[in-house]
């Protein structure tokens, strides 16, 4: 049986190589961070540079069928000026959320020896992963997080290689947010000039999906680390399910100031990814983001990535370009793109940097 001396002077072997994760380190009972994860104090959340008096728009999704064009157009102004929105009324049943949360508490709490078959160097897949951080390799602090990633290409594959721990309440939460993914991409197109979502633009901006479910333990000195780290996410956009813990925190557009995403019992979070920042010209915002560890408390999430397809060419799109928009974007691979995502550290907006026109 490891001592807590041995595993402290050896975090990675722990941590990383044996997935026991932040989970193990947390259920020791650590009473101080590990330095490993102490970040620089400019990455550190502090209420300094958090704003109370401002929050990201709440849209009430009850009445699409009546009052498309006034809802339409609330997403549309969310997604220009904050890059992120709650929906609540979404038609999504509370079932199908809280038992896609129940089943990630139902992953975490296996061994780290079965958890850890899904890791990058024992899984079967690319499409499956656990891990924790967000790339152990390249970060000069560890972030306090495990996760399991699931990169969806049919229910067969799923049926075969997903963890039965969650594979029926991730496929259920996948399958039963197809509606509302329509409904958002339909007003955010119809902002941008696009009539119809014809099978080519469906692809375009649907067409690959992966599914998070992230850890954050209980964490000493939570005031020292974070849970992720500023990023924006590399999908079109981002469904994201969390629990009533709280702890994410959005970059307010032209400023330095953050706000608080409240847990709102049965919404889901919404949120802009940089291939529709890309593919908007600029008009929508991929916003950063990032989660504050907590000293009390275990938080889940479960982000949605809906994302265009890896071997899709992604640029600003013509009907945004027709009015003579000089594109600011060139065109990507979209899986160089997210490669060069995953092979650095978090880093806030620097990924979109990628993609521009120099
Ligand atoms: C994990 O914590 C996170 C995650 C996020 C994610 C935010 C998003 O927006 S995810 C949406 C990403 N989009 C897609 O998944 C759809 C398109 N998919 C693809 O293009 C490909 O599937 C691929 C992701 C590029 C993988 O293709 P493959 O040919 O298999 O490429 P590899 O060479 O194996 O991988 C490249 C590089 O990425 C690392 N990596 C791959 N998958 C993951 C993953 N799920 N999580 C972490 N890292 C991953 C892989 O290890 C390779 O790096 P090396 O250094 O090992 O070469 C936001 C915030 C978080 O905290
Ligand atoms: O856990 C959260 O609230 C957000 C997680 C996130 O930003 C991500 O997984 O990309
Ligand atoms: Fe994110």
């Amino acid at each position: 049986m490891p001592t807590t001396v041995s595993i402290l002077s050896n975090i990675t072997d722990f941590v990383v190589n044996e997935g026991h994760g932040v989970k193990g380190l947390s259920e020791m009972g650590l009473q101080t961070l590990p330095k490993q994860y102490i970040q620089p104090i400019e990455e550190r959340i502090t209420p300094t540079t958090v704003i109370l008096d401002d929050q990201i728009p709440v849209i009430d999704m009850s009445n699409w069928d009546n009052d498309t064009k006034l809802i339409g157009e609330k997403i549309c102004n969310a997604a220009e000026k904050w890059g992120f929105f709650q929906i609540i009324n979404h038609d999504i049943s509370l079932d199908v959320l809280e038992s896609v949360k129940e089943a990630t508490y139902r992953f975490f709490r296996q061994t780290a020896e079965e958890k850890n078959k899904h890791s990058k160097e024992n899984s079967s897949s690319n499409n499956v992963r656990y891990g924790t951080s967000f790339t152990p390799k390249a970060e000069k602090a560890l972030e306090w997080k495990d996760y399991l990633s699931l990169f969806y290409v049919s229910d067969e594959e799923a049926a075969a290689l997903w963890p039965s721990a969650l594979r029926e309440e991730a496929l259920d939460f996948l399958r039963n947010s197809e509606i509302v993914i329509k409904k958002l991409l339909e007003a955010l197109m119809k902002g941008l000039n696009v009539k119809e979502i014809d099978q080519t633009k469906e692809s375009l901006l649907m067409g690959s999906k992966r599914i998070n479910v992230n850890y954050y333990p209980k964490c000493p000195n939570p005031e020292l680390t974070v849970g992720v780290g500023r990023h924006s996410d590399v999908s079109t956009l981002t469904i994201l399910l969390q629990d009533n813990i709280g702890g994410l925190y959005v970059k307010k557009l032209d400023s330095e100031t953050w706000v608080h995403v409240p847990p709102i019992h049965g919404a889901l979070v919404i949120n802009i990814g940089d291939a529709l920042q890309i593919m908007s010209n600029g008009r929508y915002k991929s916003i950063e983001h990032r989660v504050m560890a907590n000293g009390s408390n275990n938080r889940i999430s479960v982000p949605i990535f809906v994302n265009p397809k890896p071997s899709d060419v992604i640029g600003p799109l013509a009907e945004v370009l027709e009015n003579g928009e000089e594109p600011i974007y060139k065109q990507v691979l979209y899986s160089d793109y997210v490669k060069h995502f995953f092979r650095k550290a978090h880093d806030g907006k620097d990924t979109v940097d990628f993609a521009k026109i120099k």
